[in-house]
């Protein structure tokens, strides 16, 4: 029996905020030594904060992580844990993304990064250099390259979050010489359902290469991507741990490093592909000695039983259903993002929505309230602001509905009409056209326009950060007014399809019994900027724009094959109307590329954002002839 216990920890960093990272990792890694953990490792980045993009291109940016990265060495000198911490290095020229090993006061070694994740959010091959293979190099003294590290309790191998997700990874040839431990540093961002993924891989990694593998993953938002936290520890593909997501702190359990090793033995299959890989030529990677740098205290570990007392039998379930996951998920996620984003820039004092009692205003300021409620449990309310702008086509229903929602989550609300503002501007744009109608789209956006500026004039002279409110399927097809609800300081669900929106609220209405929730969803969702407007009479019924987003934009089908699909999924319609819908969706779509490019920074939870920077990048100008056959 060799025990070892291993914390998987998560601080939430803020990008370019070294010190204050670093106190963070401090004070959690204080709290696992007191409980006797060994080995503690924290995410990718942990120093800089990830994702720093450009700023790695900044020489200060890097040289100053060095002397965090020894503070928190100096710091941590007398604690009888081994930590493992990302730390971006610049090496010859070249910036490194670390995992660098820490113990008894030193910094042992620098792991780098070998596979640079360049898809989706990610951009490191722009600014980083890959590891290699063979890699070994010294830095500032300490060894840099690809190395395992052999303590008194078994043999570490570090490796940085997309290092996994390469079947061809560093992982295979570290466990091949001997590497027992895998500690992967992860900053991966929160995607609907990716924690399943993330849960899969490990368990399969770490069966393929008969290793532990021990993975924490970065918490909190910068800009607009979520970490959501987390972390896992696996033994040969058997889940011993995962840590709770979307908070700070850390999960610690024990386990036998001798199973690992003898699990590994008794496999034929894994000893004869290590047979061939070095009768192929494979090279075994080197191990640094750290034996006498650093001494391990074990002896209060004890060996890890279940608690529901058998080896045979299951433990409690406590899944949740698909539908609480995902809503439940979503919300923590975006509620993250909300939040992170008005703390970390420290610019704000209380967030502001307009409020128009339909859906899309209605579930941010769920989302921000559900934010306040977790800093501000005595009174949430009082971190927000909602208004009620009405025009002339503002309905008693929607301000009911308004109304009732502030007053049950005791959010200060203000009814701020928009009509003589709407009067005088359309007079003057009359005169600015002279002989020239204004259209009645014009007399739409005005309304939109004059609410945006309200927002902005109360935000600038108050510190509010003024919550955009569209959702992403509006967003894709233009159905936004430029200047109007298109704008806003931070938009919350612009990448959240509208039957999404929807599914979310049903479900807060029935978790809460909020009558603001029902009194909004009893009405069609319409804009009010002209009569009896209803959005989807004005676009398509929203799950059939919603399955043209998915099928266009996502799975990347031409039209005609979008009308193939979705004759599959909605046969009821006739093949006619869903051709007319699928043209509209697409000319509307490629129309309305130059509208969201200009939106503002929003949260991201999936791989189809719309999002120029950082999702989906098209170009603004475009002919659509390649959209026919
Ligand atoms: N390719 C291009 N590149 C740059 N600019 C371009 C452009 N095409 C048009 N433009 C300009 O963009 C402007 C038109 O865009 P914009 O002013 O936004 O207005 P527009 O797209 O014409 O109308 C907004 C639509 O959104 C709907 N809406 C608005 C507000 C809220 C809601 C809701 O669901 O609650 C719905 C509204 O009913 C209407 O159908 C024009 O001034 C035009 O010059
Ligand atoms: N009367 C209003 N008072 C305050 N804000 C409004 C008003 N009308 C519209 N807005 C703002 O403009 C945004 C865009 O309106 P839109 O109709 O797309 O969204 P919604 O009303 O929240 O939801 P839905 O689309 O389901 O009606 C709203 O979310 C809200 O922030
Ligand atoms: N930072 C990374 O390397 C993350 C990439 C990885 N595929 C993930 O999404 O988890």
């Amino acid at each position: 029996m060799r025990l070892v216990k291993v914390g998987l920890a998560s601080a939430n960093t803020t990008v370019g905020a070294f010190s204050r990272n670093v106190d963070r990792a401090l004070t959690l890694a204080r709290k696992m030594a007191a409980e006797d953990v060994t080995v503690a490792l924290f995410q990718e980045q942990l120093i800089g904060g990830y994702p720093a993009e450009d700023l790695v291109q900044w020489q200060g940016f890097i040289d100053h992580q060095w002397p965090q990265l020894e503070r928190f060495a100096q710091e941590t000198a007398s604690l009888s844990t081994v930590f493992v911490v990302g730390v971006a290095v610049a090496h010859q020229g070249l910036r490194l993304n670390c995992a660098a090993v820490v113990a008894g006061g030193k910094v042992l070694g620098l792991v780098p990064k070998e596979k640079l994740p360049t898809y989706s959010v990610f951009y490191e091959v722009r600014t980083y250099a890959r590891g290699y293979p063979g890699m070994a190099e010294v830095h500032r003294g300490v060894p840099l390259g690809d190395y395992l590290f052999r303590f008194d309790f078994g043999t570490l191998a570090p490796e940085v979050c997309e290092d996994i997700w390469s079947a061809d990874g560093p992982q295979r040839r570290r466990t091949y010489s001997g590497g027992e431990l895998v500690v992967n540093l992860s900053a991966s961002p929160f995607r609907l359902g990716f924690v399943d993924t993330r849960r899969e891989l490990i368990a399969t990694r770490a069966a393929d290469h008969q290793c532990t593998i021990a993975y924490a993953n970065a918490l909190g938002s910068n800009d607009g991507i979520i970490f959501d936290g987390g972390g896992f520890l696996n033994q040969n593909g058997r889940h011993v741990v995962e840590t709770p997501r979307f908070q700070e702190g850390y999960t610690a359990a024990v386990v036998d490093l001798d199973r690992t090793m003898r699990l590994r033995t008794e496999n034929t299959t894994w000893r004869s592909d290590r047979e061939a890989w070095l009768a192929g030529g494979g090279k075994l990677v080197p191990t640094l000695d750290c034996t006498a740098s650093f001494r391990s205290q074990r002896e209060k570990l004890t060996y890890p039983v279940p608690a529901h007392r058998s080896f045979f039998l299951p433990g409690p379930d406590q899944r949740r259903s698909a539908r609480e996951a995902l809503c439940e998920d979503l919300l923590d996620a975006l509620a993250l993002g909300v939040g992170d984003y008005f703390e970390k820039t420290r610019a704000f004092k209380v967030l502001g929505i307009a409020l128009s009692g339909g859906r899309d205003s209605l579930l941010t300021l769920l989302i921000a309230h559900r934010y306040a409620k977790r800093v501000r449990p005595e009174n949430p309310g009082s971190l927000l602001q909602a208004f009620y702008m009405p025009s002339r086509y503002s309905s008693d229903t929607t301000r009911e509905a308004a109304e009732t929602i502030a007053r049950e989550l005791g959010v200060p609300f203000q009814v701020v009409p928009i009509e003589e503002a709407f009067d005088r501007e359309l007079a003057v744009v009359k005169q600015m056209l002279g002989d020239k109608a204004v259209t009645p789209i014009t007399e739409q956006n005005i309304q939109a326009r004059l609410r945006a500026q309200r927002m902005w004039n109360w935000s600038n002279s108050c510190g509010g950060l003024f919550l955009q409110t569209g959702n992403m399927s509006e967003k894709a097809v233009g159905y936004t007014t430029i200047g109007g609800d298109l704008m806003g300081a931070l938009a919350v669900i612009a990448n959240v399809p509208k039957t999404v929106v929807m599914y979310l609220l049903d479900y807060l209405q029935e978790k809460t019994g909020y009558e603001g929730i029902r009194k909004v969803l009893s009405k069609p969702a319409g804009p009010e900027l002209a009569h009896n407007q209803v959005g989807e009479e004005e676009l398509m019924p929203f799950p059939i724009l919603d399955a043209c987003f998915y099928l266009f934009a996502g799975e990347k089908l031409l039209p005609a094959e979008l009308v193939q699909a979705l004759s599959a999924m909605f046969p009821e319609v006739e093949t006619a109307r869903l051709q007319g819908y699928v043209e509209k969706f697409v000319r509307l779509f490629l129309q309305s590329i130059y509208k969201w490019v200009q939106s503002p920074l929003s949260l991201h939870i999936g791989n189809l954002d719309l999002d120029r920077e950082r999702a989906m990048q098209i170009p603004v100008v475009t002919g659509s002839e390649w959209t026919r056959g």
